[in-house]
This record gives C-alpha cells, sequence and structure tokens, in this order.
C-alpha cells in the first residue's frame, strides 16, 4: 500500500463559536471557541488516532490567525486551509441544562463558503488521504461548496458523508438530493435519527433508513439515535445490527455529539479497523464528548475511548 499524506481528509467550515447558556440578549456571559462540524469531526478523527487535514478557506485576517492556531491545537494539519479574503463564519450556540441546543449563525458569505471544486483539485484528495469526511452543512453553505462536496465523492478513494442537516441553511428537498446524490458508493453513511431520517429520507424508523441509502448504493449506513445507540446496516452483515447505547457519564452539551461520531468512525475505518470495532468507538467518543462544552469541549483520547468502551454495559470487542 502506498504511503499517503493523511488517512483523514475532512472537507468543510471552521465557524467562531459564542457558547451561551441563555437566550442572547446584550450582556449575557459567553464562552468564545471554535468549531463547526468541520472541525469538530477533524479533531474526533485526529483524537482517534489518524493523520488529519481540514481542507478549508479562512479569512486572512487576526481571527484567521486564532482559528489556525486553533485547528492546530486540535491535531488537525493546516498545510490544506486556504487563507483567503472574507471574514469568518459564526454561530450562537445556546445549550440549556440538558444539554440540548440551538443554534444562530452568521455566515452567509463567509470565507468557506467560497470552497469550489477547484479546492478539491488542489487538494488532490484522491493521491493524499485514505478517505474523505464531509457533511450536508458544508454542501449547504453555497452552490460552489456544494460542488465542491460533489467533486470530493468523484475525487475520493472513500467517502464518508454525515447528512448534518440544518434547516436554517439549507431546504430539506435540495439537502435530500445531495443525500442521494453523494450516497451511491459511499463508504458509509451517518445520518441521525429521527430528525434527517425524516426530514431527508421521510422514513418513520432507523430500520426502514438504512434499508433506504443502502438501495441507492450506499456501502455501509449508521444511524445515530441520541441516546438510544447506533443502527448500522452493512454490505458483509445478514441486515441491520444494533449497537447498545454506550451511556454518558454526564451530559453537558450534546452540541457535535454526531460529528465526534462521524470522526471517530472515519479515522478508525481508515486505519483499518472493522466496521463495528469502529463504530463502538465512534459511539464511545461521542458519548464522552457530550460531557464536554461547545463542538471541540469534550474530544476524548483514544484510550478514554477504548476504556469507556470496555467498561460500557453490553459492551463489544474493541480489540485492534
Ligand atoms: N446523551 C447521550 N448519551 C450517550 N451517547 C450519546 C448521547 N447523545 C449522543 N450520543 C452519541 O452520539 C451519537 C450522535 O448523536 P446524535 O444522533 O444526537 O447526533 P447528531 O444529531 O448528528 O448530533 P450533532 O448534529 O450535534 O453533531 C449517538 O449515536 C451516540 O452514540
Ligand atoms: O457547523 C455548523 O454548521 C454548526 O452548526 C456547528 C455545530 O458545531 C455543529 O452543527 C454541531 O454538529
Amino acid at each position: 500500500m502506498t504511503t499517503m499524506d493523511y488517512d483523514v481528509i475532512v472537507l468543510g467550515e471552521v465557524l467562531l463559536e459564542v457558547g451561551t447558556s441563555a437566550v442572547f440578549r446584550d450582556g449575557v456571559e459567553a464562552r468564545l471557541g471554535c468549531s463547526g462540524d468541520a472541525l469538530n469531526a477533524a479533531a474526533a478523527a485526529a483524537a482517534a488516532g489518524a493523520r488529519v487535514g481540514l481542507l478549508t478557506r479562512i479569512g486572512d485576517d487576526e481571527v484567521g490567525e486564532g482559528i489556525v492556531a486553533r485547528i492546530e491545537e486540535l491535531g488537525v494539519d493546516t498545510g490544506l486551509v486556504d487563507r483567503t479574503g472574507g471574514h469568518n463564519g459564526c454561530y450562537l450556540m445556546r445549550a440549556d441544562p440538558g444539554g440540548t441546543r440551538g443554534f444562530a449563525y452568521m455566515r452567509r458569505g463567509s470565507a468557506a463558503s467560497g470552497l469550489s471544486p477547484d479546492d478539491v483539485r488542489r487538494a488532490r484528495l484522491g493521491e493524499r488521504a485514505r478517505c474523505v469526511l464531509t457533511s450536508g452543512i458544508t454542501a449547504a453553505l453555497s452552490d460552489t461548496a456544494r460542488a465542491a462536496v460533489l467533486a470530493a465523492k468523484e475525487a475520493a478513494n472513500e467517502f464518508v458523508y454525515d447528512p448534518n442537516h440544518r434547516p436554517a441553511l439549507v431546504g430539506s428537498d435540495e439537502a435530500a438530493a445531495t443525500l442521494r446524490a453523494v450516497s451511491e458508493g459511499a463508504k458509509l453513511v451517518t445520518p441521525s435519527h429521527p430528525g434527517e431520517t425524516s426530514a431527508l429520507l421521510g422514513c418513520g424508523t432507523s430500520e426502514e433508513a438504512a434499508r433506504e441509502l443502502r438501495a441507492l448504493g450506499t456501502e455501509a449506513v449508521a444511524v445515530t439515535c441520541g441516546g438510544d445507540g447506533v443502527l448500522v446496516e452493512a454490505e458483509s452483515r445478514d441486515g441491520s445490527w444494533r449497537l447498545p447505547p454506550v451511556p454518558a457519564r454526564s451530559v453537558v452539551d450534546q452540541t457535535g455529539a454526531g460529528d465526534v461520531f462521524a470522526g471517530t468512525v472515519t479515522a478508525r475505518l481508515a486505519l483499518g479497523d472493522e466496521l463495528p470495532v469502529a463504530v463502538g468507538l465512534a459511539a464511545a467518543a461521542a458519548s464522552l464528548s457530550v460531557g464536554g462544552r461547545g463542538g471541540t469541549g469534550g474530544i476524548p483520547a483514544i484510550g478514554s475511548t477504548r476504556e469507556h468502551l470496555a467498561t460500557s454495559p453490553g459492551s463489544v470487542s474493541c480489540a485492534g
């Protein structure tokens, strides 16, 4: 096997994150961070042991400097980052005491919304990465960003897609069309249930959604069901199988749990784990991540993830 520069390249936008525990008003206390589904997933993939590059555009200003420094601090390579003109995207994130969140975006016209197939061509994904991970949020940034997602699907050796539907960014018909366009031949698709399975696939159960995506030609599907575990359907198995929930030690903020799942499972598959092992580790990492604040606040190192999975009731083996 030839040596590649990266195990995983993640395509998407990094956002400034302004986190509060109250509805926004003048003078409310807030916590500033860096997040966005692409960074959350890339950081999780790096924490899971992969060599990860982020393919994105970041504003060529002081805020952008801070964002690049944070990406590197999270163990993610910035060699594919284009420091371009324009402002960085931002979002207000409110986490209620139970961990449920609300988002408000300020990202229209952001630097990363200029992502295009040219960025994908320049990155030489097929030569440089075992696996590419991107999402419905990336495709919703702009028409050119959606084209970049489609180009990434074509160029990638292996392609993982997290539908991450955000109705504030894109209508469900367009998001569903993108999901259908990228599903054929994808290595893995990770919709969440019931939100995305119903809005994008019109399915009432996780099993139905998994079957629908498999019929579109996806090699494997992992439907994430919040605290209720993960439903997996793959080529190599008879029908579907369900990973029991990996109970969280504490639930502070569920923002980014799905991104941590997607980043971890992609990393572990790229590193050669079998699907059941990769899914188990991803669920354990996501379960730990809800104990921290913000999209990158609670991402565990792989050792803690393995230990958490091993001590979870009904745990599956994570050897290897
Ligand atoms: N309360 C919880 N307890 C344990 N594990 C959780 C909990 N919430 C989420 N998880 C883990 O995270 C995975 C992803 O969660 P979920 O299905 O809510 O993703 P999501 O809606 O895509 O999240 P996001 O869009 O914020 O990234 C779940 O399958 C589960 O493994
Ligand atoms: O990337 C985005 O658009 C976000 O909404 C930021 C959040 O961290 C992300 O959605 C959590 O999954």
